[in-house]
């Protein structure tokens, strides 16, 4: 089975033409290839799929085998994959996923998708929308236990559930220690992202990110989004910023006139290869 290796700052994922190949069993297949030493090593899978609402549909799975209903990095390089691969002609496009159908608005450089801005659609800042116990709306000052100490999280959800907290220095915060208990704690029945923030200056975040069903990655797309949102909200940041992140930098921008969050960042294709397990 041919695939696609591809990131965006970082987050790397597998890609599958799913108009060229039939994948039985997604969720096994991710925990399979996203292994770094058995098999491709990556973020998880992607699948770009035939869409009757949209242009084209997508599917996106964690290392662990676990679907997710939205990411912002991949949906960057599917539009990358179908106009690089001539599955269309057109730099705007609509991309159907879990969290609904969102566009693209591609930058092409010599034939090639370099850069892409996404319509990623409205914030969910009510908790009943957010898989969280807690009945505060939005859910800013999320008390969480976690070895000893209370972290204060504001959640918010980009399809996909997040939870932010304010650190002084992320280079330094523990995330993986912090984040993998965060992840699971029983407020997020269905688990959730969690993102560390330290402010810069009003239109500057530098964040990391410990990922429901994939660990630590270099950046994550629907995490910065939330992150803008979630500072927006602590009055901590103007509605537009730079999310700096491990793997690159992403533009976020909370339009007050629509409440649409856009986001804009790179889009990388790294190498092909033949599955043969
Ligand atoms: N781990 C996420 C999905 C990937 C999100 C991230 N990589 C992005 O770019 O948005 C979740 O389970 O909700």
């Amino acid at each position: 089975m041919k695939f696609t290796k591809m990131h965006g700052c970082g987050n790397d994922y597998i890609y599958i033409n799913g108009f060229q190949v039939k994948v039985d069993n997604p969720a096994q297949l991710s925990i399979k290839m996203s292994n770094r030493h058995f098999g491709v090593g990556s973020d998880g899978i992607v699948l770009i799929l035939p869409s009757d609402v949209a242009d084209f549909r997508m599917r996106m799975f964690n290392s662990d085998g676990s679907e997710a209903e939205m990411c912002g990095n991949a949906i960057r390089c599917v539009g990358k994959y179908v106009y690089d691969n001539k599955m269309t002609d057109k730099t705007s496009i609509t991309i159907e996923t879990l969290a609904g159908i969102k566009i693209l608005d591609m930058t092409v450089v010599d034939e090639k998708v370099t850069y892409a801005k996404v319509d990623m659609g409205e914030p969910i800042l009510k908790a009943e929308d957010i898989p969280v116990i807690s009945d505060k709306s939005p859910v800013i000052g999320e008390e969480i236990d976690v070895n000893g100490k209370t972290f204060e999280f504001t959640c918010v959800s980009m399809g996909n559930p997040h939870a932010i907290a304010y650190v002084d220095d992320t280079d330094t915060f523990e995330v993986e220690k912090i984040g993998k208990l965060v992840e699971i704690d029983e407020k997020f029945p269905k688990k959730v992202n969690v993102e560390f923030a330290q402010i810069i200056d009003n239109e500057t975040i530098k964040m990391r990110v410990w990922e429901r069903g994939s660990g630590e990655t270099l950046a994550c797309g629907t995490g910065a989004c939330a992150t803008l949102v979630a500072s927006v909200l602590n009055n901590l940041t103007d509605r537009k910023a730079v999310v700096k992140l491990i793997g690159g930098d992403l533009l976020i921008e909370w339009d007050k006139e629509s409440n649409h969050i856009y986001m804009s960042g790179e889009a990388v294709t790294t190498f092909e290869g033949e599955w043969l397990l």
